[in-house]
């Protein structure tokens, strides 16, 4: 038997394995080697929001998300091996919301080097990382002289749908390696109207899941999502020829000190708008992008993926630390949700996810485009069966892709 056989009995099917629909797609261009030296972070999670970024942050970190501080505010815990161990974390947040901010702040020194010695390594008062100067301590067992590269990484899942974020990394950190996890609108949009929901504390004395609970939560998604809907059908009905898209639905959503005025959860889906401010600042070989569900289905292809994009030694990778666990997964109440406001939320969505898969297609990341097509529909239809209050037919409602 020759190696073609031998594969067929491990794996079952080579040809399942070829079309496996799930893996990643492969990436677009030839991206330029990182830089070994450098202590400025080189990978950033930029969202989507609700994208799946919790979980893709921890599992390269080894970490998992713990609540420290009186306030609320997130930090997380090392415990396992890093997934690859030249990519590291923040060892403070996972978020640290410094790009999302207006230009004049990012450009302060004192914030910036706040910033920076938000990494591993990075000494705020000895180190000039944008000069490429860095002490490289003891525990993390580097050595001036045997400098490997180390990817410091941090993960803040609003940069990918804020208006100055593209522009303030391209300013400071212009060679960059940037991924986005993008995930169904709907399914999305109903995701971070859920989240908050459980957080807002006028809800927090119900108890979740009873008739109370569902009832509340049922006002809550239908009257915000119709809100939210609302605003931006206006915004997009005053659109003008001449200026880019972004530009004027940024204008339209964003207070003049760069604050989304109550639009997120719709906002964060329009990935077409987002990806167009993104592509106008970066090459897309800068760029990976992965369907959320496929990352969800096959994470450890996808982080081997991750792992050979950023130009790291394979024979390094921890595989077996990372369970690939779901993080902040939350709960919903089933069958709660009309089937008209689906209706609105499909129709919504529909022209900019074509405007999306035909922007991502301009950009060479066709195969994403045939995986984000069936993953959304998938999830869409998922999502429906699972919320919508009538048993009416899923297919009803579903766009054709
Ligand atoms: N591995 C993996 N792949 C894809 N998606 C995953 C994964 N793990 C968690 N999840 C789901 O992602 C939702 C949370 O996303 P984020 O962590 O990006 O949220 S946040 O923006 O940081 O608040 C949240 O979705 P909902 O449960 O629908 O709210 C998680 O269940």
């Amino acid at each position: 038997a020759g190696p073609l056989s031998r594969h067929f009995k491990s794996s079952g099917s080579l040809a399942a394995v070829m079309h496996d629909p799930w893996l990643p797609s492969p990436w677009v261009g030839q991206p330029k080697p990182l830089d070994p030296l450098a202590c400025t972070p080189q990978l950033l999670i930029i969202g989507a929001m609700k994208g799946g970024t919790t979980a893709l942050f921890h599992y390269l970190n080894g970490s998992q998300p713990a609540i420290h501080y009186p306030n609320g505010s997130k930090s997380h815990v090392d415990f396992k091996p890093r997934y690859h161990p030249s990519i590291i974390g923040t060892h403070v947040t996972k978020e640290l919301h410094f790009f999302d901010k207006q230009p004049v702040r990012t450009q302060t020194p004192l914030y910036q080097q706040q910033y920076f010695a938000s990494f591993p390594g990075v000494d705020a008062l000895a180190d000039q990382p944008l000069a490429g100067r860095c002490s490289y301590p003891a525990q993390l067992g580097l050595s001036s002289s045997s400098r490997p590269a180390l990817v410091r990484m941090e993960a803040t899942a609003m940069y990918l749908a804020h208006p100055s974020a593209a522009a303030n990394v391209q300013r400071l950190l212009p060679q960059v390696r940037m991924v986005a996890l993008l995930r169904e609108p709907v399914s999305r949009a109903l995701s971070s109207v859920n989240m908050l929901f459980q957080r807002s504390p006028e809800y927090a004395q119900l108890k979740p899941l009873t008739p109370e609970y569902t009832a509340a939560w049922k006002a809550y998604v239908v009257t915000e999502l119709r809100r939210q809907l609302g605003i931006l059908s206006d915004c997009f009905a005053k659109l003008t020829m001449g200026r880019p898209v972004h530009e004027q639905i940024d204008q339209c959503v964003f207070s003049p000190t760069g604050t989304l005025t109550g639009v997120l959860h719709v906002h964060v889906g329009l990935y077409a708008v987002h990806l167009e401010r993104w592509l106008s600042h970066f090459a897309p070989e800068q760029l990976l992008i992965w369907s959320s569900n496929a990352f969800d289905e096959r994470p450890q292809q996808h982080m081997d993926q991750l792992v050979h994009w950023l130009g790291l030694d394979p024979a390094l990778t921890n595989s077996n630390s990372s369970s690939f666990q779901k993080l902040h997964e939350r709960s919903y109440p089933a069958g709660s949700l009309p089937a008209a406001l689906f209706q609105e939320l499909v129709a919504f969505f529909q022209p900019h996810n074509e405007r999306v898969c035909a922007l991502l297609q301009g950009h060479g990341y066709g195969s994403l485009v045939q995986q984000l097509r069936r993953a959304w529909q998938l999830e869409l239809a998922e999502t429906i069966r699972t919320l919508q209050d009538s048993a009416d037919d899923v297919s009803d409602v579903l766009p054709v892709m």
